[in-house]
């Protein structure tokens, strides 16, 4: 998806990040030790079960949610925890975030014009209100809507259509990454393509680069360039795409690949469902770190598996 991936110019860095709820007794660690950089125009997909921490990572990344170690650099530059007025007005203008359910993420009671208008009236992005008008009736085009569509409310719309309008609210903003957080899921099957085609198409049209969260590998193998699997709040591997379907290493990740389709009805019949059993591994006195096991391929590992994966690996 990415036009420009080989520059690999850093955009956003998680650094030993842990998202956590609650204190004390009752603190449940949400995601932990997560590190990865997302490149200038690329697709960096972070794929995992539902509750693996995807969303508390996402919502982190746009301030929605603390992080309680860590840092996340947008362009070398720290924006969680303390940060100023100013810089948290360019993290919300510069990274937006799509979401899964566009019935519940759009307000109902207010027209699509409004919805679309919203951030650029909290950020006053305008000239006047003719230029703002410009701004969204562009936009809405952009988006495979028409101009007409602005006076109505979201209910009028199908589920493709609001998430076409959720989509129109987050790149008006003119952001430069963007934080999709499953944005097909809980659309028809049938037009889960047209909208990421959208997305690809605006992702080439304005230098674009994207998070895109999902919970099914096989919905992220042919849109990202990197993929990262998520397993309850750790990272376990992270790889270019075609590796990690070719080359798996880290056992759940394996059993997540087994369980894609393939569309051969030969293949499929005869395939090995691989079951993750999390008690194969023995971190008591060899504790994990997130290894590169080989050049852009991580692997979450303590010293014995990753002796272990080389083997495998030469
Ligand atoms: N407000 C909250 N208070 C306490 N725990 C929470 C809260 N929000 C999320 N969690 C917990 O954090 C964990 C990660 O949740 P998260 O929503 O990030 O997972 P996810 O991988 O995005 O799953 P899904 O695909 O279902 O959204 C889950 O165990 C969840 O129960």
């Amino acid at each position: 998806m990415s036009e420009n991936k080989d520059k690999k110019e850093v955009l956003l860095s998680l650094k030993n990040v842990q998202i956590s709820f609650g204190e004390g007794r009752k603190k449940f660690v949400a995601a932990n030790n997560i590190n990865f950089d997302i490149y200038k125009g690329e697709t960096f997909a972070l794929v995992g079960e539902s509750g693996s921490g995807k969303t508390t990572i996402g919502r982190a990344i746009v301030r929605l949610k603390e992080t309680s170690e860590g840092d996340i650099l947008f362009k070398g530059k720290k924006i969680n925890r303390k940060i100023s007025r100013n810089e948290k007005e360019e993290v919300i203008r510069s990274i937006q975030m799509i979401f899964q359910d566009p019935a519940a993420s759009l307000n109902d009671r207010a027209t699509i014009e409004y919805i679309i208008s919203e951030g650029l009236y909290n950020f006053h992005l305008y000239k006047n209100d003719g230029d703002r008008l410009d701004k969204i009736t562009k936009m809405i085009s952009e988006v495979g809507l028409l101009p007409e569509h602005l006076t109505r409310y979201p209910h009028e719309f199908s589920g493709g259509q609001r998430q076409r309008i959720g989509i129109a609210r987050a790149l008006v903003m003119n952001p430069e990454l963007v934080v999709a957080d499953e944005p097909i899921s809980a659309l028809d099957v049938s037009i889960r393509a047209q909208v990421l085609n959208l997305m690809k198409r605006l992702q080439r049209e304005k230098d674009l680069t994207y998070l895109f969260i999902a919970h099914d590998l096989s919905v992220v193998r042919f849109i990202s360039d990197r993929i990262a699997v998520i397993q309850r709040g750790t990272i376990v591997e992270l790889a270019e795409a075609e590796e990690l379907f070719l080359h798996p290493i880290h056992p759940y990740s394996k059993s997540l690949l087994s369980a894609v389709p393939i569309p051969d009805p030969e293949i499929e019949r005869n395939k090995q469902l691989i079951v993750y059993d999390e008690s194969i591994h023995d971190y008591r006195a060899d504790k994990p770190s997130f290894v590169e096991i080989l050049p852009g391929h991580f692997v979450w590992a303590n010293k014995a598996e990753e002796a272990r994966y080389r083997k495998e690996l030469s």
